[in-house]
């Protein structure tokens, strides 16, 4: 990237015979890329921050529902000698708050350790 794609912009080609100097410079240039690159490192600290990336409430929502539905048509109570089939095994409210407020939120934490330790 440095030599091929960011030198040719800051450069013409060419030898000045100023060896010293250039090494100088391309040193102290990396340098400063690298830093920057770096300064990624700490956002991916940020837990609160990988945490609300990791965040999309509309989809929650509908995976919420999504399960509900499941919960409602899976646990219903199948009869042959009756059109009934109100009665239900569970409630199904019971699977969507288990999503909301366990399985969503260890899905996320799991992820943000896993950026963590990835970038760390
Ligand atoms: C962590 C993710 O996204 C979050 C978790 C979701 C889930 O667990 O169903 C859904 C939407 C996002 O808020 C993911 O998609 O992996």
């Amino acid at each position: 990237m440095y030599l091929h794609e960011l030198l040719p912009l800051l450069a013409t080609s060419g030898d000045d015979g100023n060896y010293a100097q250039t090494e100088t410079s391309d040193l102290s240039l990396l340098q400063a890329i690298s830093r920057r690159i770096h300064y990624g490192k700490f956002v991916a600290e940020d837990r609160e921050g990988l945490m609300k990336l990791s965040t999309f409430t509309s989809i929650e929502e509908a995976v919420r529902k999504r399960v509900e539905k499941k919960a409602t048509v899976l646990g219903q109570e199948v009869c042959l000698d009756t059109e009934d089939n109100e009665e239900r095994k569970s409630d199904p409210s019971v699977a969507s708050r288990l999503y909301k407020n366990s399985v969503i939120p260890l899905t996320k934490e799991l992820q943000v350790e896993y950026l963590l330790r990835r970038l760390g």
